[in-house]
């Protein structure tokens, strides 16, 4: 039998980082997954990031996960998103060449040391006395590891619903893994059912473009990566167009054939990327829904209808698509679909995502229950390093709700029951402030020390930066200015909010219209890179909510670091409501903190549980 010591089910975008990290971590690590061709493929939207999910991509970026570095290269524009609004919601939007983002990734793959790529498909675990030790694949090879980590997204029963029409597909064209899934069951793992889906394509060919608008992105976009050099990004544009009264009145003549209305779907999708029929439904007053015709790379003349998702049948997509201005003479290449599948409810999961049940076996990505391709790759960067973790005999890496969005989602995940595909958005986290976009690399540098999968020089080129913005916010805060020349400069920069006395720099800077190069015409200002500049501009201009912010964040820790221990059982505690108990009991919490999420328990069965442990 080939022996592993961890062996990665699946390569889409979860199983590409959990691979990776464990491979570049040292780990004899294989990926078993149906079809090489399609390794990393975006199944939907050739989009990364956005409000939340591209804060998502940061972080795995500077803990030395592939997503964000890869996007910035493999992309046709980056956009910059909520220019206007505060920092918290400053974010940049990908739309990604999947051509080259897939096919590139699998080369990152096959060039990565210690990792094996296999075709094949997963049908059982090996199991004993609740420990993984191997899989067993479709034609009957059995695989032995140490660990296992489940990334089989949409594809456990997958199946294909266009109108009244099913079939068994984990995504259209590719075979559904049908077995696994019972297995899962046989072990005593609790498995429900999702369903997702996506918006036809249409050839470029088709459209009438002077009918649209035009956009693009930025020449010199803030990556997704701080280590990203590029002289220019491209800027392949998008295009924009509007449903309206048509469209809304030929939806609603179809929607009798929408398998949503008809019962053929009746499982839940994402809530946060309804479909047409969907929006038609629950919106009737609203005609002009944004629709954005995005290319799907440069290799091609596909084109995503993004905003147009549905499942009708293909008559009802032409003629809803006909009505939308640019799209009457628009021909579909690939109509759109929903595909239910299913999946394993993440309370099953610790925080570092090992089964609570089966020692080694960790799961990550759609298998959790999320949607989204950032989702899956931020769950697959912590299974990959846990499960490498736990071989090297080291402590799990943990992340909490304050360090990042990957603790907010894995919090949600295990503590809270969502109906529908959880999806990342920032009203998720209790601390934006803290959670930005531009700051992962100061949020999370111990952490990406501790794990090991980012370079030396890499590491040295982050303490550096930190260093550069805490010691130039601090020495902006003890260089003085006369009122005077305070207000002149003020008044030439068009602030009329002046100052009624001599100030430090750092009051300057506190004011909106100001920004950190502009203090260049008071002081000598260092050439520090733009990502720098960023941090202390924001740390000053926003100094009091952090503040406040921050020692919320204290007080939270507070709790996380009441520790109980990973055995202890529950039903000892005494005057335990009975609907806090079950909750205890199936979601084994590891702090005081992580007890007073699960719903069901008060304030008195915390302290009846902090009075127990004491
Ligand atoms: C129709 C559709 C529309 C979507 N729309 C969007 C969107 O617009 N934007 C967005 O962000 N997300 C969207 N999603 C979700 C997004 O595609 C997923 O959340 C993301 O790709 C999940 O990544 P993953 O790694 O968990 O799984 P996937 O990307 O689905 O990859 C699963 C991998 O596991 C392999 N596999 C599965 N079972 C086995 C097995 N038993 N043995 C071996 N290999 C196996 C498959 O071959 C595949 O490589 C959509 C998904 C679908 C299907
Ligand atoms: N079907 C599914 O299963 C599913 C599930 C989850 C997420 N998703 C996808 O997740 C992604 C994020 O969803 P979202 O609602 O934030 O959408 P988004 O990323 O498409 O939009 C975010 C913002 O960017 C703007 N925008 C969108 N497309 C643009 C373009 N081409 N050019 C310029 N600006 C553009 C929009 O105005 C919007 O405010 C989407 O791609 C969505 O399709 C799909």
């Amino acid at each position: 039998m080939q022996e592993f010591d961890v062996i990665v089910v699946g390569g889409g975008h979860a199983g590409c980082e959990a691979a990776l990290a464990s491979a570049r971590l040292g780990l004899k690590t294989a990926m078993i997954t149906l079809y090489l061709d399609s390794i990393a493929m975006m199944s939907c939207n050739p989009s990364i990031g956005g409000p939340g999910k591209s804060n998502l991509v940061t972080e795995i970026d500077i803990l030395g996960g592939e997503m964000g570095r890869h996007t910035d290269q493999f992309n046709l524009q980056l956009k910059h998103l909520n220019e206007s609004k505060g920092p918290a919601a400053r974010v940049t939007r990908g739309q990604a060449d999947k051509f080259l983002y897939r096919t590139n990734m699998r080369l990152t793959l096959e060039h990565t040391e210690n990792l094996s790529i296999l075709q094949d498909c997963v049908e059982k675990l090996l199991v004993q006395e609740d420990e993984v030790y191997g899989v067993k694949t479709r034609l009957g090879i059995e695989y032995k590891a140490k660990s296992v980590i489940l990334c089989t997204g949409t594809f456990l029963k997958g199946k294909v619903v266009i109108g009244d029409i099913t079939y068994s597909a984990g995504r259209q064209g590719e075979s559904a893994a049908e077995k696994l899934s019972e297995n899962l069951r046989e072990l005593g793992l609790q498995v429900e059912r999702y369903q997702t889906a996506t918006p036809p394509r249409i050839d470029k060919k088709s459209i009438d473009f002077s009918k649209l608008k035009e956009l693009h992105g930025e020449k010199h976009p803030r990556y997704f990566s701080i280590f990203t050099e590029k002289k220019e990004n491209t800027i392949v544009p998008t295009w924009l167009t509007y449903t309206n009264e048509k469209t809304l009145e030929k939806t609603k003549e179809m929607l009798q054939y929408s398998p949503i209305v008809s019962g053929i779907i009746e499982t839940h999708g994402p809530r946060h990327c309804p479909s047409i029929d969907r929006k038609v439904l629950n919106f009737p007053e609203k005609t002009d829904h944004q629709i954005f015709l995005e290319m799907e790379s440069l290799d091609s003349d596909e084109i995503y209808v993004n905003g147009f998702t549905t499942a009708m049948p293909p008559f009802a997509q032409d003629e809803i698509l006909h009505t939308i201005s640019g799209l009457e003479q628009a021909k579909i290449m690939r109509y759109g679909y929903a595909v239910e599948y299913d999946y394993m409810p993440a309370f099953q999961l610790y925080p570092s995502l090992e089964n609570k049940k089966i020692s080694g076996l960790f799961c990550a990505g759609q298998i959790n229950g999320t949607s989204g391709y950032e989702e899956a790759a931020a769950q697959g960067l912590v299974a990959g390093i846990n499960a490498a973790r736990k071989i090297l005999g080291k402590n799990p890496i943990f992340i909490d709700r304050s360090e990042a969005y990957i603790g907010v989602m894995i919090d949600d995940l295990i503590h809270k029951k969502t109906p529908e595909p959880y999806r990342v958005l920032p009203s998720r986290s209790e601390y934006r402030l803290h959670l930005r976009f531009d700051n992962a690399f100061m949020r999370l540098y111990e952490k990406t020390k501790e794990i090991g999968l980012l370079t030396q020089e890499k590491l040295l080129l982050v303490e550096k930066a930190i260093q550069n913005v805490k010691q130039e916010v601090e020495r902006l805060k003890t260089i003085s200015i006369s009122m005077q020349e305070a207000n002149q400069f003020l008044e030439k920069k068009q602030c009329s909010d002046l100052f009624s006395k001599g100030v430090k720099i750092a009051d300057i800077l506190k004011k909106k219209e100001i920004t950190y190069l502009d203090l260049k015409e008071l002081i000598e200002i260092p050439d520090y890179p733009e990502f720098v500049h960023n941090q202390i501009e924001t740390i000053l201009k926003y100094e009091i909510f952090m503040e406040r912010e921050e020692k919320q964040i204290l007080k939270f820790k507070e709790l996380e670091n009441q520790l109980i221990p990973k055995d202890f059982d529950f039903s000892f505690v005494k005057g335990i409501s009975n609907i806090a108990l079950s909750g205890l009991l199936e979601v084994k919490p590891l702090s005081i903190g992580e007890a007073g999420r699960i719903s069901g328990v008060t304030g008195n069965d915390l302290a009846l549980l902090i009075a127990h442990l004491r």
